[in-house]
């Protein structure tokens, strides 16, 4: 039913060269090959036009399967040049037109996630763009849903959070507008206070685009998801297939490369991970719904794990490194051996002992080998890193998912199973195994057939360690003994009595001769 509404339709998808657009794109045209057309608003980036952007893309492995179903899979994209940081997103007279009269459905995934983005930039493009798009959309007269990607957390600062929008203390347009006239430095100094109990400028303005859609909404026909933290997918169109270094991923090569040997994070709180595929199944679902059924207001739908199949970040941890030893990365600097803190002191301890020094002193070893020194610079990032995802660690949330529930319960048999967002048949376990192998494969792009050379890398980084601490307790021992009459008194107690034990079992053993 979901595949056959969208046979025949033009689809308008913002974002769709992010990790979440590709994965909506390749889940469209494999179960709706006979769309009419999807256009995708891209902008050209790094030297690459919008054709070779968009070719990239489909050439990729993920768009393997579709070529099957969908051989003229290339037609039926339409790469619309916009840029969402511009006024009317910069999109020419003729395409604009064209948009206009033929767009049924919208998906607006397009964001910047970064967590450290300027405000005026994160407005512009979670808050500013979003309420272009809504004015656009009010002029498509065969405009049938909108349906906006959010995420789970524009309302961290709540323990327990319903689907439901919740208002920012100061309005959207209010902000937009000071956008337009303030400094960055008057920016800077008000930032804090605007987003005050949010980590970050990303959970505040995706916040504010709910209520910009809340209030500016009008006659569309709106619905939000709320995603958590979206990971590798986990069936289809194949498992663990993952190209975006955000979120856990990022942490999950910086362990695997042996980069990453502590972390800051509660063992026990949940890990309110969700499959990109799963979210991308609601997501469809969702449109369907909101088109077919038109609910009388804007439904909220929470994509969360928690508390339908809650798994721990200790498990977790635990199951990434287990992985690890069956499938270790390559030409990693130092064994995967990461492990959780959970105070202040040990955290600042364990960056300075395997942070901090290993890199310094590898970057002595680099310019004492002539080359350039980059491991502080690497070590620096990935701790700054940690810093900004500690947060979303060292906390648990409640996400009510009725919502959810309920629109599983209006899916038939066969939809359930072509869009399956049901997480609780997910096994964590085997998910974060493909997950492991899928950053290996398509994200780092590593050869299967090179697993023996990373294992003998390992064992030769072991040695390397076993001997690094041998030498440096000898040298710290006699640097010791140099020192201190009781260090020196305790060093000839253990050589006599070692000695003692010695003689003892050879006169023993003479004796039994
Ligand atoms: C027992 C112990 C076991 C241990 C095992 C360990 C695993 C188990 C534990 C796991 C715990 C997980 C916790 C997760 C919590 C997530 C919560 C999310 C909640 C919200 C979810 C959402 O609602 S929303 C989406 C989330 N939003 C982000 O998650 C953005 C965050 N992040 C940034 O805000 C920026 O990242 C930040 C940080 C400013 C740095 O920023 P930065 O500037 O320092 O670094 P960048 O990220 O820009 O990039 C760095 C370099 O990676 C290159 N790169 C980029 N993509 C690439 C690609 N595809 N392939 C190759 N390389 C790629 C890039 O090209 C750069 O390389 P180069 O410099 O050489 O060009
Ligand atoms: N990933 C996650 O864990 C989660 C994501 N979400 C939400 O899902 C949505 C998609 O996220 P995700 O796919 O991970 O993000 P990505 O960063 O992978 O993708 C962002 C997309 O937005 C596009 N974009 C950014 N700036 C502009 C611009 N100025 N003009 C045109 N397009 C632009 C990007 O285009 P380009 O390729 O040109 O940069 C890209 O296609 C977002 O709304 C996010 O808030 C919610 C919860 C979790």
């Amino acid at each position: 039913m979901i595949s056959a509404f969208y046979n025949g339709k033009s689809i308008l998808i913002t974002g769709a060269t992010g990790f979440l657009g590709k994965v909506m794109m390749e889940k469209l045209l494999r179960t709706s090959p006979d769309l009419k057309v999807i256009y995708i608003l891209v902008r050209p980036k790094a030297g690459q036009t919008l054709q070779q952007r968009v070719f990239q893309i489909l050439n990729s492995k993920l768009f393997e399967k579709v070529k099957e179903v969908c051989p003229k899979v290339h037609e039926k994209i339409r790469a619309i040049s916009a840029d969402l940081n511009q006024h009317d997103l910069a999109i020419s007279k003729e395409d604009m037109q064209e948009l206009l009269s033929h767009t049924n459905i919208i998906f607006h995934c397009a964001a910047t996630v970064r967590f450290d983005d300027h405000l005026r930039h994160a407005v512009q493009l979670n808050v500013t763009a979003t309420q272009q798009l809504l004015s656009i959309a009010s002029q498509m007269p065969k405009l049938e849903a909108f349906i906006h990607i959010s995420t789970a957390f524009a309302n961290c600062n709540l323990k327990h959070i319903d689907e439901v929008i919740y208002p920012c203390a100061v309005e959207p347009k209010k902000i937009i507008d000071s956008m337009e006239w303030l400094d960055d430095a008057i920016i800077d100094e008000i930032t804090p206070k605007l987003i005050g109990d949010r980590p970050n400028t990303y959970t505040y303005t995706k916040a504010l685009g709910e209520m910009v859609l809340q209030q500016e909404g009008g006659n569309l026909n709106i619905a939000i998801i709320r995603p958590s933290i979206v990971g590798a997918t986990w069936q289809e169109p194949f498992p663990g297939w993952i190209d975006s270094i955000n979120g856990p991923t990022g942490l999950i090569v910086a362990a695997g490369k042996g980069f990453l040997r502590s972390i800051r994070a509660t063992p026990m709180a949940v890990a309110d991970l969700i499959p990109v595929d799963l979210v991308i199944n609601l997501t469809l679902a969702v449109g369907w719904y909101t088109a077919v059924h038109r609910p009388k207001s804007t439904l909220i739908y929470h994509c969360t794990s928690g508390n339908l199949n809650p798994c721990h970040w200790g498990k977790m941890g635990f199951q990434v490194l287990a992985t690890f030893e069956k499938i270790p990365f390559e030409k990693a600097f130092r064994r995967p051996n990461a492990d959780f803190t959970t105070n202040n002191i040990t955290t600042h301890y364990w960056n300075a002992v395997s942070h901090r020094v290993p890199a310094i002193i590898y970057d002595v070893y680099l310019r004492l080998t002539g080359r350039k020194p980059r491991m502080t610079k690497v070590m620096n990032r990935l701790l700054r890193t940690l810093s900004m995802l500690e947060y979303f660690i060292n906390r648990s949330w409640e996400w009510s998912t009725y919502n959810t529930e309920m629109l599983m319960s209006e899916l038939s048999p066969e939809d359930q199973r072509v869009f399956n967002f049901d997480v609780r048949q997910l096994n964590w376990l085997e998910y974060i195994e493909n997950y492991v192998l899928g950053v290996k494969k398509y994200l780092l792009k590593e050869d299967m057939a090179g697993i023996p050379e990373a294992r003998q890398h390992l064992k030769r980084l072991r040695n390397i360690h076993y001997l690094f601490n041998t030498a440096l307790f000898l040298i710290a021992w006699r640097l010791l003994i140099a020192r201190s009459q009781v260090a020196r008194n305790v060093w000839f107690f253990i050589v006599s009595f070692c000695y003692k034990l010695l003689s003892y079992f050879r006169a023993s053993s003479r004796l039994k001769v």
